[in-house]
């Protein structure tokens, strides 16, 4: 998606440690325009599959996935939590990530009501990176007997192989940029094409 890949250009910082910053528009400060186009992208690649959810997870995917959901038909948005809560009462699915900023394992959690067989899910988030986040959230979709018929993703950091891995198995990932390489030292970033 060229409108993404040139916020990433103008916005977007290369850091150590295999990480793009883009704060500015994505994951802290959120373009909630851009959000909606990346939403519609995700319909026009989906169109014709049967989703009747979308699922994301804790913290970052959140607001992409709910704008998301607007192009479809509004169907509702669960995100797996990554805490257990006093407000989290009844059965949950559980199964644990290791979260790649904050360096370390979290439990990730969804209560069973809101996961359902029957359900076709729509997996959303804003990265795609060594796809431990994926794991979870296919995970839990397995334990609730719900199929994942998609997976839409931001940005995509192909060079740490989540992605490939992914496809490899058949799932259908659909990447709005997909980053090739990046230079902490030069600031490059390439695209993959
Ligand atoms: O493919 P992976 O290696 O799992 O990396 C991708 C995940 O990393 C980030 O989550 P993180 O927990 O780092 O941050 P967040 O709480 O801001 O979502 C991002 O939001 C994805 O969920
Ligand atoms: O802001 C982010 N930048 C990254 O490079 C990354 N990888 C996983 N999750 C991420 N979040």
């Amino acid at each position: 998606m060229k409108e993404l890949e040139e916020r990433i250009r103008r916005e977007g910082t290369v850091k150590p440690g295999n990480v793009l910053k883009v704060d500015a528009f994505l994951n802290h400060q959120c373009d909630v325009t851009l959000f909606d186009h990346m939403g519609a992208a995700w319909a026009e690649h989906f169109a014709g599959k049967t989703i009747t959810k979308i699922l994301t997870i804790e913290a970052s995917g959140i607001g992409i996935a709910c704008v998301a959901a607007r192009h479809f038909d509004g169907v509702p948005v669960v995100f797996a939590k990554k805490a257990q809560s006093i407000n989290l009462d009844g059965d949950q699915y559980t199964t644990t990530v290791y979260s790649f900023t904050k360096q370390k394992e979290f439990p990730v959690i969804v209560a069973k009501k809101y996961l359902n067989a029957g359900d076709h899910v729509l997996l959303i988030d804003d990265f795609l990176a060594n796809g431990k986040a994926l794991r979870g959230l296919i995970d839990l979709c397995e334990s609730a007997g719900a199929v994942v018929e998609g997976i839409g993703i931001a940005v995509e950091k192909g060079f740490q192989g989540g992605g490939d891995r992914l496809r490899e198995e058949g799932y259908d990932v659909d990447s709005l940029a997909i980053v090739e390489s990046m230079d902490a030292e030069t600031g490059d970033i390439e695209f993959r094409r």
